[in-house]
This record gives structure tokens, sequence and C-alpha cells, in this order.
């Protein structure tokens, strides 16, 4: 839809996200942008399989997730986390709608590697129009990324990945990963630009790891005509000032933007 833009919240940082946060969206809601949320929330999870004891490991910045695993996943996403933010959002007077990727069928998911990752989705169908409904009245939809298949069978959907499948279904003008980190940092210091290639070199040699590699394969999967620029930058600070935003820019090839 022209004029949308996702804004991916990491869970890194929704429990710092700056005033000057919320009068950004402000501004670009009032100059009539379509804002949809997805947010994260692995740091909440993290910590709930622990009281819960339930383990839980990385593979390439992916959670591995179990049955059990998954259940505490949708209650922390889809309960406390989403609520968390719609409520915040609503006092900024901003009119956040949560759903999770099961509302709606919005995400249709399918196992990414089961034998490796368990109960882990990649989208295989975004339901855009069920989001253009909230949109065409205004409303800001705050989406939990789980997964549903055919069966009813969930998936743990990477926050990022699923911000970049919907950013690319709703053929988005801009898609922005909001973290607890300026953008891509390299010795310390920020990436301002980065193409596919310094991407893809810069995770073979291991400066990009973690959970800033979803962020990054996200972005370069949602890169398109349309979608010639992906940003990452942090919540902690003003990202957006003058009329532009300050982070990382992944462009497909240099100089695009
Ligand atoms: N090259 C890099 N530049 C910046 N951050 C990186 C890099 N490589 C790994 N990271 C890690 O990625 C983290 C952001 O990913 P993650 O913790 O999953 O955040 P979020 O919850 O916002 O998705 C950073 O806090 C940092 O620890
Ligand atoms: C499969 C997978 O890794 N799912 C993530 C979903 C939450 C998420 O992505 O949260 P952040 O944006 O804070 O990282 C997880 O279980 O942590």
């Amino acid at each position: 839809m022209e004029g949308t833009i996702v804004i991916k919240c990491g869970g890194s940082v929704l429990n710092e996200l700056s005033s000057s946060f919320f009068q950004s969206l402000q501004a670009l809601h009032a100059q009539g942008k379509n804002i949809v949320i997805v947010h994260g929330g692995g740091p909440e999870i993290g910590q709930m399989l622990k009281q819960l004891a339930i383990e839980s490991e990385f593979v390439n910045g992916l959670r591995k997730t179990t049955k059990e695993g998954l259940d505490v996943v949708e209650m922390v996403l889809a309960g406390k986390v989403n609520k968390q933010l719609v409520s915040l959002l609503w006092q900024y007077h901003l009119p956040g709608v949560g759903v999770s990727g099961v509302d709606g069928r919005l995400l249709e998911a399918a196992p990414l590697d089961l034998e490796r990752l368990g109960y882990v989705g990649t989208v295989t169908r975004v339901n855009a129009s069920f989001l253009a409904h909230f949109l065409r009245v205004r409303y800001i939809p705050v989406i939990a990324p789980i997964g549903c298949d055919q069966n009813g069978q969930k998936y743990n959907i990477n926050a990022d990945t699923a911000a970049g499948a919907i950013a690319k279904a709703l053929r988005a003008q801009q898609l922005i990963f909001v973290t607890d980190v300026p953008g891509v940092l390299h010795n310390g210091s920020l990436v301002e630009y980065a193409t596919a290639e310094e991407i893809e070199k810069m995770i073979e040699d291991g400066i990009i790891s973690g959970g800033m590699i979803p962020k990054v394969k996200a972005a370069l999967s949602a890169l398109s005509d349309s979608l010639p620029e992906v940003m990452i930058v942090s919540g902690k600070h003003s990202f957006y000032s003058e009329g532009k935003l300050h982070g990382t820019s992944i462009q497909k090839e240099a100089g695009v933007c």
C-alpha cells in the first residue's frame, strides 16, 4: 500500500523506547502515513523460559523452539509484550490494535527446519488485505510474530523475518528495524551504508553475528524496486530528524538512494 511504513521494534529496546520515538510516529501518522508495527520480545521470552526451567538455544540468531517452548513464546509475545506496546501507543494517542499472526490468518507459516530448529516458522503467505482494513480506518496494527499453518499448527517466527515478509506483502515504502544499537557496527563505528554484497561479507567474516543476522537477512530479502532501502536504527535515541533517518541504510547496490 502506498505510504506504508513497517516498523519492527526489537525486544532489546521495547522497554527503553524514547519519547522521541513515539513523537516520530505521531508525526508520520499525522502526515497520513500507514504505520504497521511488528514487535519482538526475545529477552522477555528468555526470562520466562528461564523461570519455567525450559531450555533455550539460539542457532544463527533463531531460537530453537520445542512444543512447550512454543506455548511460552506465544504467551509472552501475543499476551504480555503485544498488549504492553499497544497500551504504550495509546498513551501517546496513537491508535494501536494488537494482533498476532494467527488472527485473520495474517501469517501463514511452515517449518523452517523442523529437525534443527523445531517449531520455528518461515512465512509462506501474508494476509495483506486483513491489515489493509485496519489501515483504511487509520489504526496502527501491532503484530506479534506467531504464524500458523493450514492444520492449525503454530510457529515461532523471528520478528525480523516477519517484518520483512509483511513489508514485502504490503509493498511498503519503508522498512525500519528499531533495535538497541545505532545500526550495523564495525569495530565500534556505525556503518552508514551497506550493499547486499557487503552485508554477506560481514556475516561471513563474523562482523555481523547473533540477533543482527536475521535482521540483515530480512532486510536483504525485503529489498525491491519499490523498497530500495531498509534502515536499521536505534530506538534509544532520536533516529529521525530534518526528514532523515539516522542509522544503517541497506541497499541492493551502491548509490541506489
Ligand atoms: N555488527 C553488528 N552491529 C551491531 N550489532 C550487532 C552486530 N553483530 C551482532 N550484533 C548484535 O545484535 C544485537 C541486536 O539484535 P537483537 O539482540 O536480536 O535485537 P532486537 O531484539 O532488537 O531484534 C545487538 O545488540 C548486538 O549485540
Ligand atoms: C525464531 C525466533 O528466534 N523467534 C524469536 C521471536 C521474538 C523475536 O524475534 O524477538 P527479537 O526481535 O527481540 O529478537 C524468539 O523466540 O526470540
